[in-house]
């Protein structure tokens, strides 16, 4: 079947990702709001493009084939309907409920041609922008009712870490529900893209955002073809894993372990990927301290369709052999061991690579020591510009979704 999706790897050459370039709605960021909107910092936007372009560039100089959200979103209004309801949904979800708001929101938002209207949702809408547009009833209302929130709508600032919301996985895409209300407004983009873009309509899905529990995608890894990692983290509980991992294998075929990653539940920990990414066929980065904390549950199918899961006790490196039946494994520390390298860069995504092949990762320019690492085992870095970028917490990795990988061959 084919779903515009192949994806049975970390590592399999890269052929083609999605990104987003951030946009406006990183200039709707205020210091009031950055917790919640889930920044500890503002991104100097000018400079966030310029080294995004750089990533971008450095993808397809490396033959990469690089599609941008928006266009995806855009490819994916196949006709006025499709326009209507997802216009309809956004308002919905941004919880716009008093009705003269929502007719001025409807009218300001209707009155764009596409591609505006795409980037106004993700940037947000100001309510200064709407009193302009709207006239002075709507002023009248919004200075009586809410007086200071300036926001009609709030920005979408993580979008450009486009890992999360959805993920591919074999052929199909896991759609999620998010941890927070601002990433899980995130999620109605993929819904439409999987719903209506002619090339990703098909493909399976294998959990959807109605879901009751959390799921992210920086917590999910394509070890193998076979081979399924999953964090249990502060985003992704563990109901939502057992759900995944029944779907995915019963349904994919293909898949026949999911181990699931007990990791600490911290911020600068949020998802496994912010800990562990697979940078080779036998090699990792790793971040020290979730050493002697991480426990690794295997869930398998039984011959009579039942989950069975068992604890492994034994060290990460021993247990990745086993399930990826392999000679050796190398664990890589993030910050070469040092406690305060490992921290710092950690905390700016060291152990965050993206393989565009295998022993080939895309890295952050700042992580200089993690970065001394991989190339002392052996591991090819494309160097990527980090200033701005990193504010937001997330690397290389959480700045990509895979769409198509080749196969890894031995
Ligand atoms: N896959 C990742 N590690 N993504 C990082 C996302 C960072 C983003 N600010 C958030 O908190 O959601």
């Amino acid at each position: 079947m084919h779903t515009g999706i192949h994806n049975t790897s970390e590592i399999g050459r890269l052929q083609k990702v999605m990104l987003h370039r951030p946009g406006a709605e990183l200039e709707n960021l205020m210091p009031e709001y950055l917790e919640r909107l889930l920044f500890d910092d503002i991104p100097y936007l000018k400079e966030a493009q310029r080294e995004h372009d750089a990533f971008a560039d450095c993808l397809r100089s490396q033959g990469v084939e690089v599609v941008y959200l928006t266009d995806l979103v855009l490819q994916s209004i196949t006709d006025d309907a499709v326009r209507q309801e997802l216009m309809f949904q956004f308002l919905t979800e941004a919880n716009i409920q008093e009705p003269r708001l929502r007719e001025s929101l409807e009218r300001y938002l209707g009155d764009m041609d596409d591609r505006q209207l795409v980037e106004t949702m993700m940037a947000g809408v100001r309510k200064s922008s709407l009193n302009s547009a709207g006239g002075a009833k709507l002023g009248d209302y919004l200075s009586a009712v809410e007086t200071d929130y300036p926001f009609a709508i709030d920005p979408l600032p993580n979008l450009y870490f486009t890992r999360d919301p959805f993920a591919t996985i074999g052929i199909g895409v896991s759609l999620h529900k998010m941890h927070t209300t601002t990433r899980n407004r995130e999620t109605l983009f993929g819904k439409f893209i999987f719903e209506h873009h002619p090339t990703y309509r098909n493909a399976p899905k294998w959990y959807d955002r109605g879901e009751r529990s959390s799921l992210e995608g920086g917590d999910i890894l394509v070890l193998s073809p076979q081979v399924l990692a999953v964090g249990i983290s502060q985003r992704t509980q563990e109901d939502s894993i057992d759900q995944l991992a029944e779907t995915i294998l019963a349904k994919s075929k293909t898949f026949k372990k999911v181990l699931a990653f007990n990791i600490p539940k911290t911020r600068s920990f949020m998802h496994l990927d912010t800990v562990f990414t697979m940078v080779d066929r036998d090699k990792f980065t790793v971040h020290p301290n979730i050493l002697s904390s991480i426990t690794v549950f295997v869930m398998e199918l039984g011959k009579d369709g039942a989950m069975t899961i068992t604890q492994e006790d034994g060290r990460l490196e021993d247990i990745l052999k086993e399930h990826l039946e392999l000679d050796n494994v190398t664990l890589i520390p993030c910050g070469q061991g040092s406690e305060i390298d490992a921290a710092r860069e950690q905390w700016s995504d060291g152990s965050n690579t993206l393989a565009i092949a295998p022993g080939e990762v895309v890295v952050y320019s700042r992580n200089h020591v993690t970065n001394r690492s991989l190339e002392d085992a052996g591991v090819k870095i494309h160097v990527i510009p980090s200033a701005e970028l990193s504010r937001g917490r997330g690397g290389p990795r959480c700045m990509s979704m895979p769409l198509v990988r080749e196969d890894v061959t031995n």
